[in-house]
């Protein structure tokens, strides 16, 4: 895949929910080998763009094109596609097994078997996420934390070419997250775009290249990412400041989209 080839180009998106005006216009290309962080506050509609662009939030106005097939219309090639849905609280109650919910990553709406060499690939997967020993754990049985470690082993499993991942780390402790981080690391690495709604950028702000902040349902960012919150107290933070005149008429007092964003998004 070519390096500036679009793997995600929303045009005038537009999501309603009864009478709920939710996306308002978004418009975003993701090309191949971007890591984009969707920000924004609570109730932003950044759970609902992820939704519209796998294709379980329908759109009222608006397209949405996924590795150049158009959804609704082309077929999507589903199986280059990994995703994580934002964890929820209830149990399922399924009787499933870390390894089997991680296995059916490994299916597709084409192919319902499993490919040769899967329980290796599920081993590796799980492997990732620090949990080869809870292969045979039923999923009720794990913590919130540990259940949504194995939906993101059954992501990684598909060696997908897109990754889109709904706040992946919520509730999992530090060491999970560092074994998060470096498992996108290396798919950043083979060229995978990512693009992963976030709180904060934690274990992934080396890792993102681009910040798109949603406000209300709409844009309200779309570029560099915010700088940790801590830095300016950090102790390499240098405190130079532009106080002269020169740079007030040079760099006028705007309102930053991010900074206020960021706010918003601590809460
Ligand atoms: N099915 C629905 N019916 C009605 N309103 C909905 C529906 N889904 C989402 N909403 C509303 O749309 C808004 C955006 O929700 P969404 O989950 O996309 O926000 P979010 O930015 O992901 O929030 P959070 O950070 O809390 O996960 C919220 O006000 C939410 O209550």
């Amino acid at each position: 895949m070519r390096v500036s080839e679009p793997v995600i180009e929303v045009a005038g998106l537009h999501v309603h929910a009864g009478a709920s005006h939710i996306l308002r216009g978004i418009d975003l290309t993701v090309r191949a080998g971007e890591t984009v962080a969707l920000l924004g506050a609570n109730g932003s509609g950044k759970s609902t763009l992820v939704k519209a662009l796998v294709g379980t939030a329908a759109p009222s106005h608006g397209t949405v094109r996924l590795l150049g097939a158009t959804l609704g219309t082309d077929r999507v090639p589903w199986e280059r596609v990994g995703y994580v849905p934002q964890r929820v609280g209830a149990r399922t109650g399924v009787p499933s097994t870390a390894a089997e919910v991680v296995a059916s990553g490994l299916l597709s709406g084409r192919r319902w078997w499993l490919p040769r060499g899967w329980r290796a690939r599920v081993r590796e997967a799980l492997d990732q996420v620090g949990l080869a020993d809870r292969a045979e754990s039923a999923m009720h049985l794990l913590s919130g934390g540990q259940q949504q470690r194995v939906l993101i082993a059954r992501a990684l499993v598909r060696e997908p070419d897109l990754l889109v991942l709904d706040e992946p780390v919520a509730g999992v402790d530090r060491p999970s997250q560092e074994a998060f981080a470096a498992s996108v690391r290396r798919l950043v690495g083979r060229g995978v775009t990512v693009l992963v709604v976030l709180h904060e950028l934690g274990e992934l702000a080396e890792l993102v290249n681009r910040a798109v902040v949603l406000r209300h349902g709409r844009v309200v960012h779309d570029g560099a990412p915010p700088r940790p919150r801590g830095d300016h107290d950090a102790v390499s933070h240098r405190h130079v400041h532009p106080h002269d005149d020169e740079a007030h008429r040079t760099a006028p007092l705007t309102q930053n989209p991010v900074a206020a964003s960021s706010e918003e998004v601590a809460s």
